[in-house]
């Protein structure tokens, strides 16, 4: 990992200027790391795309975008404005990055950026292969300085499919100069995930099958697919949700203590533990993995009527699964994980189920409590209140001895919240400084899509009864009996 000074020194040519990404979450970031004082002098920002834009129409849009998260304060648009420049590019055109080279050595000149480059992919997928080639080719890296290149999801849509993109983007960046985003890793509770279990000698020396009991992973979304329905149709939640951002929550879970805190030794944990996640056979695959589709409820059509979903789709708006990793550490201990749209409510949860003492000493008391002690939870809070809980089995008080639960909580206060920064704008400063800790790492992603293209396959070769699940529910009954099979509940219910 290099940490380059705090201010930081580079031009960023970003593909997909007049995108919905771009207006909504990569202006704003960067905005927000100006006004922080990361971004100051020595930076600019090259958008691009084909849409024939000046600078003044390219800013007047940076404008209007980061108009939507903040007040102008000592003039401070025009400063930042003052730093993005426009370059009408076809991507698939090689000539036209002649002038996009051109364009960011009078940026380089004229901001002093110590020919620092970093590249920044939010397009369409198809097109990441292709910029990569062109950029080597058209003589595009700097010599001097560094070459970056950030990536937006998906990473492929499959195995083979990502080890190709994989090919054709390592033909001219090097592994350690790809951050590939996935922005929960952006997100302030994953990334408190170590520090709660590295930093808590109480934690971590329960963190194993002896003491716990199971894990759950709840990314819950009470939207349907909205406007994003053609894109969504195609990849289904085992792609959109499970594959990266559900399997990089569990890695961070299920890993061992990195040696160091660094980007390599913790990329490297990750990894290993996502090795260690039991792939299952097509049968097991069968047992342990549930899909559902949301049906019509009162405020929304079924999914198969969604605005560009195909009537016939058997798409999953849902998945729940048991995972089970083959270490020392998880003997035993099931990871439950869920996600799905138009469900309960917005949130996203870690609960780690602790085991129960394995004698109840109250139930023999001279007052025997009829509640039976409760299975200690670590809760995570992770969206949208940032923060953790532990339930723990206390005295009731009065007369007799009666247990009952009590929870010790902690939330992030208004002042830590406004402090922390959103996922993107906090990947886009690390992926700047040379910080690749909260970036997925090749060997991360091969093996997830490994692990969940059995499964794919699988779902692709039955056909299932859908819709399933009613709107405003936690999902199909299906995945309360996949808990059920083995004595357990959700947390949530
Ligand atoms: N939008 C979102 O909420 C999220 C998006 N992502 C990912 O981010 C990436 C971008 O998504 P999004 O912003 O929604 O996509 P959009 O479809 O909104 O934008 C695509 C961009 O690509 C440009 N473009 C298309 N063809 C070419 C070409 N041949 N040469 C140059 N530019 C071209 C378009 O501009 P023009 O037409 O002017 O050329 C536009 O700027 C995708 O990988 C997506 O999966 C990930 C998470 C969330
Ligand atoms: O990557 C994606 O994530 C969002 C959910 O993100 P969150 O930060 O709001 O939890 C999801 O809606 C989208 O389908 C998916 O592509």
């Amino acid at each position: 990992m290099t940490i380059l000074s705090t201010e930081i020194k580079a031009v960023i040519t970003l593909f997909g200027a007049t995108g919905d990404l771009a207006k909504r979450k990569l202006y704003p970031s960067l905005f927000n790391l100006f006004r922080k004082g990361f971004l100051a002098d020595n930076f600019a920002l090259l958008g691009t795309s084909r849409s024939a834009w000046s600078d003044e129409e390219f800013q007047a849009n940076v404008r209007e975008s980061i108009q939507k998260i903040a007040e102008d304060k000592d003039g401070q648009y025009d400063a930042f404005v003052k730093h993005c420049f426009y370059q009408p590019h076809d991507v698939t055109n090689p000539e036209h990055y002649d002038k996009l080279n051109d364009r960011i050595a009078d940026l380089e000149t004229k901001f002093g950026t110590e020919n620092n480059r970093l590249f920044y992919m939010s397009m369409a997928p198809r097109f990441f292969g292709t910029i990569a080639a062109n950029i080597k080719s058209q003589g595009l890296l700097s010599d001097d300085g560094f070459n970056r290149l950030v990536i937006e999801k998906p990473f492929g849509r499959d195995f083979e499919s990502a080890k190709q993109l994989n090919k054709e983007l390592t033909e001219t960046f090097d592994e350690n100069q790809i951050y590939r985003i996935d922005h929960y890793l952006g997100k302030e509770m994953v990334q408190n995930i170590s520090a709660l279990r590295f930093g808590n000698t109480a934690i971590e020396s329960l963190w194993n099958h002896r003491y716990i009991d199971n894990i759950q992973v709840t990314l819950s979304e009470d939207m349907g697919v909205e406007e994003r329905a053609g894109y969504y149709d195609q990849s289904g939640a085992l792609r959109d949700m499970v594959q990266n951002h559900i399997m990089q929550v569990v890695a961070q879970l299920a890993m061992e203590q990195p040696l160091t805190f660094t980007d390599q030794e913790i990329r490297e944990e990750k990894a290993k533990a996502l090795r260690s996640l039991r792939k299952y056979t097509p049968q097991e695959a069968a047992a342990n993995f549930v899909r559902g589709q949301y049906a019509a409820g009162d405020n929304n059509n079924d999914y198969r009527h969604e605005d560009g979903v195909d009537p016939e789709s058997i798409t999953e708006t849902y998945v729940a699964a048991k995972l089970s990793f083959d270490s020392e550490r998880w003997a035993g201990v099931p990871f439950y994980v869920r996600t799905g749209k138009l469900l309960a409510g917005k949130f996203t949860r870690v609960d780690v189920v602790f085991k129960k003492p394995l004698l109840d000493i109250f139930s023999n008391a001279a007052n025997s409590h009829e509640q039976k002690l409760n299975q200690n939870v670590l809760t995570i809070y992770i969206d949208p209140k940032p923060g953790f809980s532990l339930t723990l089995n206390a005295k009731k008080v009065g007369q007799g001895y009666t247990t009952e639960p009590a929870m010790l909580e902690f939330f992030h206060s208004d002042e830590q919240k406004a402090l922390s920064p959103e996922p993107y704008e906090r990947l886009f400063h690390d992926a700047l400084e040379g910080n690749s800790t909260n970036f997925a790492s090749w060997s991360e992603i091969a093996d997830a899509w490994q692990f969940v293209d059995v499964i794919r396959d699988v779902w692709d070769h039955e056909s299932p009864e859908f819709p399933n699940y009613t709107p405003g529910t936690m999902g199909p009954k299906e995945a309360d009996e996949l808990l059920a099979r083995d004595g357990r509940e959700w947390v949530v219910k």
